[in-house]
């Protein structure tokens, strides 16, 4: 049976997602076949594009137009202009993506940037990114964040909270879950044998012996010699200023750290052009770029592409192999 393709949700309208899905098919035609759900009205004008009623029909017109699955929104879309009247529209194009892929209908999700706020404030989204909502979508699966390009792969143990909070929030369970997850992961997705974890220090040199903070000594250690007692391949505490230059990312397969910033400023200074979101944990394969809706440029035609089309691509081998 054919691959289903790729469903590429059209997220926030009024941001870079419409006019990248357009340069994405354009650079990836037939090779990748994927479908848009979204509303064709916010594409740019002059989109090449073909509605059609079922993924299954995408294989054979994504060489000639981008196969699109329509999802009608109540309102225009201004780039760079949100209205949050279309919220509740984003929000029910995640869901129905996610219905396509766990029916089989489609291989992976790949999903275009949304805008948090907007959508707390016009749809009361409960969620502070697509990675807690996909995760709720599919039965409370334990999920973590990995962004991935190249060079490096980052997870970070806390995701969208308060920097305040992080010291309560980032302990030996959710430790522990993001290790077992990120294994399991590296194994399935990423082809790892024996996959090599570098865990970091929440304080600077993690903690210096205790002289710059105690969630090292207090607890960290220990968990991670238990960890490693279980069979994981894991290192740490490290300081995380001086894990992520060449020659110590050789070290590891991926980057725990204790929180966002810490794993994500490395990976988008990196390769902020083909950096790749993945969601580990789900019973379906989801992908996303590594930046977000950017109001700033949208519409003005200078979005890159680069990190959607290699997050589509990363769906698309993914999805494969799980098949
Ligand atoms: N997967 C998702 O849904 C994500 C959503 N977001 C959301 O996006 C919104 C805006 O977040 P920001 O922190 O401003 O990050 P952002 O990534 O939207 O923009 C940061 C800077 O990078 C530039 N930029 C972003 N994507 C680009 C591209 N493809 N080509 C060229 N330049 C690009 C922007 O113009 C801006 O100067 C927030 O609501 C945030 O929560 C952020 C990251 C991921
Ligand atoms: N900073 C990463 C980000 O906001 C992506 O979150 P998600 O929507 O993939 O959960």
């Amino acid at each position: 049976m054919a691959q289903p393709p790729v469903i590429l949700t059209c997220g926030e309208p009024s941001g870079i997602g419409p006019e990248l899905a357009v340069k994405a098919w354009e650079a990836l035609g037939a090779r990748l076949p994927f479908v848009w759900l979204g509303d064709p009205a916010h594409l740019p004008r002059g989109s090449k594009i073909r509605e059609i009623g079922h993924p299954s029909e995408a294989v054979s017109h994504a060489g000639s137009a981008m196969p699109v699955l329509v999802h009608e929104f109540p309102k225009a879309a201004i780039p760079g202009e949100p209205d949050l009247d279309n919220a509740r529209a984003v929000v029910d194009v995640i869901a129905r993506g996610v219905d396509l892929v766990m029916r089989g209908e489609g291989s992976a999700l790949c999903t275009a940037p949304i805008n948090k706020k907007v959508l707390k404030d016009g749809a009361s989204f409960a969620f502070p990114g697509h990675t807690e909502y996909l995760a709720h979508l599919a039965g409370g699966a334990d999920v973590v964040m990995m962004l991935a390009c190249d060079e490096l792969r980052v997870v970070p143990a806390t995701i969208h909270i308060a920097l305040s909070e992080v010291p309560t929030a980032f302990n030996a369970e959710v430790l522990r879950k993001a290790v077992r997850i990120t294994h399991n992961g590296l194994s399935r997705d990423f082809g790892l044998e024996n996959p090599q974890i570098a865990i970091a220090g929440l304080n600077p040199h993690a903690g210096e012996g205790g002289a710059m903070g105690s969630e090292e000594q207090d607890w960290m250690i220990r968990e991670i010699a238990n960890l490693r007692a279980e069979g994981y391949a894991v290192s740490g505490p490290l300081p995380a200023d001086t894990m992520f230059h060449k020659a110590a990312r050789a070290q590891y397969d991926a980057a725990i750290c204790a929180y966002h910033d810490q794993a994500l400023i490395p990976i988008k200074t990196l390769a902020f052009d083909s950096g790749v979101n993945v969601t580990l944990g789900l019973p379906f394969v989801r992908t996303s770029p590594d930046h977000g809706t950017a109001f700033n440029i949208a519409g003005t035609g200078q979005a890159s592409p680069a990190s959607l089309i290699a997050a589509l691509e990363m769906a698309d081998t993914m999805g494969r192999a799980r098949r």
